[in-house]
């Protein structure tokens, strides 16, 4: 069987992350089975930054397009979202950056999926409860509801192998060319890697990868 592999970038603040990621989940346990999907935190403001990108809903006509679009594609995939009333006052204040440092804590001693476990509640959080996601009071929330003790991982975000771990993932992205999220390199079997950037290009991937064309859940489900 040829290998097809997709390492998929993401950061909890970006709401289009974490519908590729739902949607890739869906996927996987269905019509992609074959393909191996490796999780990879990175801070997206750092990219942003360094790219010369700026976070998209600064611009307002474009914020609110995107909170259209947002709602529109995540219910495509069956997931409920919801904009964050204060997500612009938020991301002025605060980083993603302890959060991602603490999802790679939680890869590096549980394993990718209780990092994805953990990754998701995240987002449910930020993009459904409308709940910050900065903090450790907020990491402590999110700790228990997937059942880590939070004394065995907080205090490890400061620490420099983690530090280096995420400045690893940013280069592969920034390497990549990336300014945003999620940024997806696929690899094909003739050792190509080819880069998108979005969770709206599952159907191009899908032909590279020669891959039936990617549907939710819920048309499986249907009898269409
Ligand atoms: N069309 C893409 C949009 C993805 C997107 O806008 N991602 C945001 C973060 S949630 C971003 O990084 N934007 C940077 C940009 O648009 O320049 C999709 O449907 O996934």
């Amino acid at each position: 069987m040829t290998q097809k592999i997709i390492d998929f970038y993401f950061d909890v603040i970006s709401p289009y992350s974490w519908i590729g990621f739902e949607a890739l989940e869906q996927l996987k346990g269905n019509q992609w089975k074959d393909v191996e999907i490796r999780y990879h935190p990175f801070f997206l403001r750092n990219v942003m930054m360094k790219s010369g990108n700026r976070p998209p809903a600064m611009l307002p006509n474009r914020g609110r397009m995107l909170a259209q679009d947002i709602r529109r594609t995540a219910n495509y995939w069956g997931i409920q979202i919801k904009n964050p009333p204060k997500f612009i006052e938020w991301i002025l204040q605060y980083t993603t950056e302890e959060a991602q440092k603490l999802l790679i804590v939680i890869q590096n001693q549980f394993g990718s999926q209780k990092m994805m476990e953990t990754a998701r509640v995240f987002w449910r959080r930020l993009w459904f409860d409308c709940e910050k996601i900065f903090e450790v009071e907020d990491f402590e929330m999110v700790l228990k509801e997937v059942g880590i003790v939070p004394s065995d991982v907080l205090g490890k975000i400061g620490d420099l192998e983690v530090a280096k771990n995420l400045e690893k993932n940013n280069q592969a992205v920034n390497e990549a060319y990336g300014y945003g999220a999620p940024w997806i390199l696929v690899h094909t079997s003739d050792s190509k890697t080819h880069t998108f950037f979005g969770s709206d290009r599952f159907h191009i991937i899908a032909e590279l990868l020669d891959l039936p064309q990617p549907l939710p859940q819920k048309f499986l489900n249907s009898k269409l």
